[in-house]
């Protein structure tokens, strides 16, 4: 019976990767590609400065020039250095809007490349979600700041440095109160920011770990309803949005603190020139025009102060997401071993095509001593249909795993073809292989589409001849739209014989000298059963076939059969020997009832 869909009463795996904290240097390898368009776009920057500088300037000569008549090159120059600087912010935002996609665009590409090359014993640890939304929604917030906000902030910092001049040129004492709250705000700016990151840390962790969630719930969903455990993932999946709902208010008040700060300062600042201004000029101290020219340097300078404002911010939560993009980033890859010199081929003559000579292996992240193989020594012949059987858990899928070159042997030897794997490239090995993993997985996509990824240049023919051989021709009236077929994610909308049935056309197609079979033909009804292990009998005639098989029916004819049980090889043979030297295989045919002669 399904337990009640009761209120969950917490997620119960948390903590993700500790994720490091990033440093603006860090950024620097993604902006480097984009070192000249982000000159440009100072260059351009700068030259709006200088158009923006300018104009006080000239506001001030036609102010104090007025009553005597303004100058006509004063008319003339104002309108087109107020067109200038219009046209040098387009260009320059243009440019900067193009680099900070191109940039992404680098890190996504950086990041899928990473993550799809990661040992599988990383992977199969990590939140495949929380790695989804690392390459998606942490990409994206780091978008817009990381060009923007570098030209910006020193495009405005020229502006303000130059306003600066001027304004101290024109009343040194209006300038002081200026500075006094401008430092005042770029200071609380900048404690603020800093708190920002840790928030914006928290709330991309948090989206991760919502998105693992979904990933999660939706690839289970038919136990989770059979279950009745829906409303308890539903709680749990809005306790992870609870969190990043926490963060984004955090977030949010930060920025809500920042702005208001701003806001004053700039009233406090606008008030405090305007009254001491006026005395100034009923003193005698400042003309009319010179108060006018240092309001407007003022209103250059606030502008770019609440823009830095807004930037710190966005660019603290940009290093935020960048942590968790520079944490992927810095797991190392599943290696390769430099092929050494000399003859590299390997030696089809061995009449071996596997060979584990005192293997051990632990697991990525199994306590020591948790050996899943210990001290196997068994040979592949090359040709024929070499089977693995044992209980449950003894070990066959693991004997494939290293065979594919998904983990490293903790001791002892595995020899392909004659040649030491550590001395070859894995896929070098793997191009030789042709895998059927046991739950059969299919890609989302079309029939054609997975079988191509058996080999990539197969045509229509070879690809309808394969799915012939494995039975499968009769789910489309025509076998052309048989290979358009949409198989619906992870090919749920096909049985799982169907599935199994096509991993194993995917397999036939291929040109491997060696199919490995990992339970290959569970899930089929005896008719498919017997067709299909006629097809893997005949690929066993001119190629090395090695199935695992919990049903002995199916292998018994299989030329050798290693026998392992709890991590260790206790058995080869073929039926008849086994049958008179093997006390476990003996009991494993007894119990499945088969005709002990074969
Ligand atoms: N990815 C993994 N990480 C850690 N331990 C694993 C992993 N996969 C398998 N194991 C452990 O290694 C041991 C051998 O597992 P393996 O899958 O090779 O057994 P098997 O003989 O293929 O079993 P079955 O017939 O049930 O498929 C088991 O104790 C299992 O719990």
């Amino acid at each position: 019976m399904a337990a009640t869909d009761t209120p969950a009463t917490g997620p119960e795996d948390r903590g993700p990767e500790p994720v490091p904290r990033a440093r603006i240097a860090d950024l620097w390898p993604y902006v480097h590609p984009h070192r000249r368009a982000l000159a440009a776009a100072l260059a351009l920057g700068l030259l709006g400065a200088g158009a923006a500088v300018a104009q006080p300037l000239l506001v001030a000569e036609a102010v104090d020039t007025f009553a005597d008549g303004v100058a006509p090159w004063v008319l003339a120059v104002l309108p087109a250095l107020l067109i200038a600087s219009a046209g040098l912010t387009c260009l320059q935002q243009l440019i900067l809007e193009r680099s900070s996609e191109r940039l992404v665009f680098d890190m996504r590409r950086r990041l899928i490349a990473h993550v799809l090359r990661l040992p599988i014993g990383v992977l199969e640890r990590r939140k495949r979600g929380d790695l989804v939304s690392r390459v998606g929604a942490d990409t994206s917030s780091m978008r817009r700041v990381l060009s923007q906000g570098v030209v910006e902030l020193c495009s405005s910092g020229l502006t303000v440095v130059a306003a600066l001049v001027f304004m101290a040129l024109i009343d040194a004492l209006l300038l002081g109160v200026v500075v006094g709250v401008v430092a005042a705000l770029v200071v609380t700016v900048i404690l603020i920011g800093r708190r920002t990151q840790g928030a914006a840390l928290q709330l991309q962790t948090s989206v991760g770990r919502m998105s693992s969630h979904m990933e999660r719930a939706l690839g289970g969903v038919r136990t989770i309803r059979a279950t009745l455990s829906t409303r308890r993932e539903t709680d749990r999946g809005t306790q992870e949005a609870s969190g990043a709902l926490n963060a984004g208010l955090r977030v949010a008040g930060l920025k809500a603190v920042v702005s208001s700060f701003s806001g004053v300062a700039v009233q406090v600042v606008l008030l405090a020139v305007v009254g001491l201004g006026a005395l100034r000029v009923a003193s005698g101290a400042l003309t009319v025009g010179e108060l006018s020219a240092f309001v407007m340097y003022m209103m250059l300078i606030v502008t770019p102060v609440a823009l830095f404002a807004g930037i710190v911010t966005a660019f603290n939560e940009a290093l935020g997401a960048f942590g968790r993009v520079k944490e992927v980033l810095s797991l190392p890859t599943e290696h390769d071993p430099a092929e050494p010199a000399g003859d590299q081929s390997l030696d089809r003559g061995a009449g071996r095509a596997f060979e584990f000579r005192g293997a051990g292996f632990v697991y990525p992240g199994s306590a020591e001593g948790e050996w899943a193989l210990r001290g196997v020594d068994l040979a592949v012949p090359t040709g024929g249909v070499t089977a693995i059987v044992g209980p449950s858990g003894a070990g066959k899928s693991t004997l494939f795993g290293l065979m594919e070159r998904f983990y490293d042997l903790a001791e002892g030897e595995l020899r392909f073809f004659g040649r030491n794997v550590d001395t070859l490239p894995r896929d070098r090995v793997r191009a030789h292989l042709a895998y059927v993993e046991q739950d059969a997985p299919a890609l989302a996509g079309t029939v054609r589409e997975n079988l191509l990824l058996g080999r990539h240049d197969a045509d229509d023919a070879a690809c309808i001849e394969a799915l012939r051989r494995s039975n499968l021709l009769f789910l489309a009236e025509r076998p052309a739209d048989l290979l358009d077929l949409e198989i619906g994610e992870n090919g749920i909308l096909l049985s799982g014989g169907e599935r199994q049935r096509l991993a194993i056309a995917r397999a036939l197609l291929s040109d491997a000298d060696v199919l490995l079979l990992d339970e290959a033909t569970s899930n089929l009804d005896s008719n498919n059963e017997h067709s299909l292990q006629k097809a893997i009998d005949e690929a066993g005639r001119d190629r090395t076939v090695v199935v695992i098989a919990h049903r002995l029916a199916t292998v018994r004819h299989a030329g050798n059969i290693i026998v392992v049980e709890d991590g260790r090889v206790v058995g080869q043979g073929d039926h008849p020997v086994l049958m008179r030297s093997n006390a476990l295989y003996r009991e494993l045919v007894e119990r499945q009832q088969l005709d002990p002669v074969g």
